[in-house]
């Protein structure tokens, strides 16, 4: 998806304090139409409390949240008509089935007549509940009250989704599932603030991430933006034609490339660093005569990222 200029999210300076806690603290960015936000940190890393805050649920200590333009605390019935909050615990509702609670969120949301019954259909087909439309909702396995949970939080057709760690619980299957759906709704035009600590979840769906900690904001940007703004370890492989063991000689001389091990034509060695710096180290390496056939590094996931991002600074 193309971002435009307007940010249809914004958090500014946002603070919010339970006691002495900084459940929240000075935390700024913002999401543009269409992309999909990735809320990335440990537990009681303020996740929950900033999404609380986005969906109008609680109020900032410091610093304003806006949601198309609409701050949360001057604006909460606007910002409200805007907005779909899955939360991470479904509400229990005992004996109902899926239709009768979609269509109480429905109701509540102002929806009459064919509108209700057309959201009803939309939203029933969008999260594949239409088979299970008399079901109690009891009898839903975990995947399926996800689903539920999501329709419930898009059934006023919201521009902008929050949804506050929607793959926990669930097994490999209904997690691609979700993924999935995430996917679909960015295409729909939705824009999406999504939270885990699951990562490699995000990577997959993300535009943007942010790595929150402490209650504050670490990093932000695209997944290669955040590799990009510090050192980063890689593991490098090299294979030389000929002299393998004088390359390795060679290299311990060198600072900054530990654990050589060679194999033959191979060499591994690990590198902490600029990314720049694996590139002149090539350059050194065929200017001291080595022939090198191949020489690669394998690159950092977002988990790696968010354990350099976060090291030594999780609660
Ligand atoms: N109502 C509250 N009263 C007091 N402290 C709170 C309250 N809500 C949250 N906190 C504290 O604020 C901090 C941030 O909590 P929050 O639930 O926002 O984190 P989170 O990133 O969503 O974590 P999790 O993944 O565990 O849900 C934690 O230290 C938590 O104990």
């Amino acid at each position: 998806m193309i971002a435009t200029r307007t940010p249809v999210i914004e958090l500014r300076r946002l603070h919010r304090f339970f006691g002495r806690t900084k459940a929240v603290h000075d935390v700024s960015f913002e999401v543009y139409p269409g992309q999909v936000f990735g809320y990335i940190g440990p537990n009681g890393a303020g996740k929950t409390t900033s999404m609380r805050i986005l969906a109008t649920l609680d109020l900032p200590t410091a610093g304003d949240a806006l949601i198309d333009g609409y701050s949360v605390i001057n604006d909460p019935d606007r910002v409200r008509r805007r907005l779909g909050f899955m939360p991470d615990a479904f509400g229990v509702y005992a004996n109902v089935n899926c239709r009768e609670y979609l269509d109480f969120f429905a109701r509540s949301y102002g929806l009459r007549g064919r509108d209700r019954r057309m959201a009803m259909d939309k939203t029933m087909e969008f999260t594949g509940l239409d088979a299970l439309a008399e079901k109690p909702i009891s009898g839903l396995s975990k995947g399926m009250k996800q689903r539920l949970c999501l329709g419930r939080s898009m059934i006023h057709d919201p521009a902008v989704m929050i949804l506050d760690e929607p793959a926990a619980g669930l097994d490999p299957r209904a997690r691609i599932e979700l993924r999935e759906m995430i996917a679909r709704l960015a295409q729909h035009d939705k824009t999406i603030l999504v939270s885990s600590h699951i990562l490699t979840e995000l990577a997959e769906m993300c535009d943007v991430v942010g790595i929150i900690e402490q209650g504050q904001l670490l990093a932000t940007g695209s997944v290669a933006d955040i590799q990009r703004g510090q050192l980063t370890q890689s593991r490098v492989r090299v294979r030389v034609l000929e002299n393998t063991d004088s390359l390795a000689k060679w290299l311990s001389e060198k600072d900054g490339f530990n654990e050589i091990v060679t194999d033959g034509q191979l060499l591994h060695f690990s590198h902490v660093g600029e990314r720049a710096e694996e590139a002149v180290l090539l350059k050194e390496m065929i200017e001291a005569g080595f022939c090198i056939a191949e020489f690669g590094a394998r690159h950092s996931t977002l988990e790696d990222v968010f354990l350099n991002v976060t090291k030594g600074r999780v609660q």
